[in-house]
C-alpha cells in the first residue's frame, strides 16, 4: 500500500516528462508540488534548463535553496506550463485550490500559462466539489461587511455555508499579497460557475479557490499507477 507521500512523489515524477528544455515554468504551491520541485532540482543539476516563476514565497524559497533558476512574473509574463497541486479535482478537471493559502498567485500564474498540469494523489478526486472548504481571499478592509455580503450572495443561490476566518495560531492568516482568507464549508457545490460569479460580485472578495476551465491535464497517482486525465 503506497503512502500519501509516495503517491505525491509518483505524481511529481510523472510531471517531469512534461517539462522540456528551455521552458518557462509556473511552479505551484503545496506538498505535492514540493515533491515535484525536489525532482526538478535533480534534473536541473543534471543540465535541464528551465526558468521557474513561483506561485508563493514558500515555493520561491524552496526553488532558490535547490538552485532552480527563478524569475518574476513581471520578467516572464507568459509561461509555457504551470505545474501545481489541488485540494479537489472533479471529472471535468474543475478544481478547488488554496488549502495552503496561495490561490490568488496560483490563479494569476495559471492564467499566464499556455497550459496547466495538475499533480495530485487519488484522494483529491471527487464526484462533486465542495467537501473541502473553499478558500475565499478577501481584503482586510470591511471584513465583517464582506462576510455578510458573501453569505447574502450565497443565499441567493439557495446555498448556505459556514465561513471561518483562517488563522495561523492566534493571528489571522495573511496571504503573500496581504489579504485574509475565509474558508467556506458548503459540503457540496452543485454549480461551481454560478458560485464563482456570485462571489466575484462581492467587492471585498479578491479571489476564490475555484479553478474553472484552467486545468488542461492532471496526473493523479493511484496505488496502481499514475492516471493521466485531460479536460
Ligand atoms: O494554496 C495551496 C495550493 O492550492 C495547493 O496546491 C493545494 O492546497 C494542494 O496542496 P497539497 O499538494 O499540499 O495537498
Amino acid at each position: 500500500m503506497a503512502t500519501a507521500d509516495e503517491l505525491k512523489r509518483a505524481a511529481g515524477e510523472a510531471a517531469l516528462s512534461h517539462v522540456e528544455d528551455g521552458m518557462n515554468l509556473g511552479i505551484g504551491t503545496g506538498t505535492t508540488t514540493e515533491a515535484f520541485i525536489r525532482l526538478l532540482a535533480d534534473k536541473v543539476r543534471d543540465g535541464l534548463q528551465v526558468t521557474g516563476v513561483a506561485t508563493s514565497e514558500r515555493t520561491e524559497r524552496l526553488c532558490r535553496e535547490l538552485s532552480i533558476p527563478m524569475a518574476t512574473l513581471e520578467e516572464l509574463p507568459k509561461l509555457d506550463l504551470t505545474i501545481d497541486g489541488a485540494d479537489e479535482i472533479d471529472q471535468s478537471l474543475r478544481l478547488v485550490k488554496g488549502g495552503g493559502g496561495a490561490l490568488l498567485r496560483e490563479k494569476i500564474v495559471a492564467v499566464a500559462s499556455r497550459k496547466m498540469l495538475v499533480i495530485a494523489d487519488e484522494a483529491k478526486l471527487v464526484e462533486t466539489l465542495g467537501a473541502f472548504p473553499l478558500p475565499i481571499e478577501i481584503n482586510g478592509f470591511g471584513m465583517i461587511a464582506t462576510y455578510l455580503a458573501i453569505q447574502e450572495a450565497v443565499g441567493e443561490l439557495g446555498l448556505s455555508c459556514e465561513l471561518i476566518l483562517r488563522r495561523r495560531g492566534p493571528e489571522p492568516f495573511i496571504t503573500d499579497s496581504g489579504h485574509l482568507i475565509l474558508d467556506a464549508s458548503f459540503g457540496r457545490i452543485p454549480d461551481p460557475h454560478a458560485l464563482s460569479n456570485a462571489l466575484l460580485k462581492v467587492p471585498g472578495v479578491v479571489e476564490h479557490g475555484l479553478f474553472l476551465g484552467l486545468a488542461d491535464e492532471a496526473l493523479v497517482a493511484t496505488a496502481s499507477g499514475v492516471r493521466h486525465l485531460t479536460a
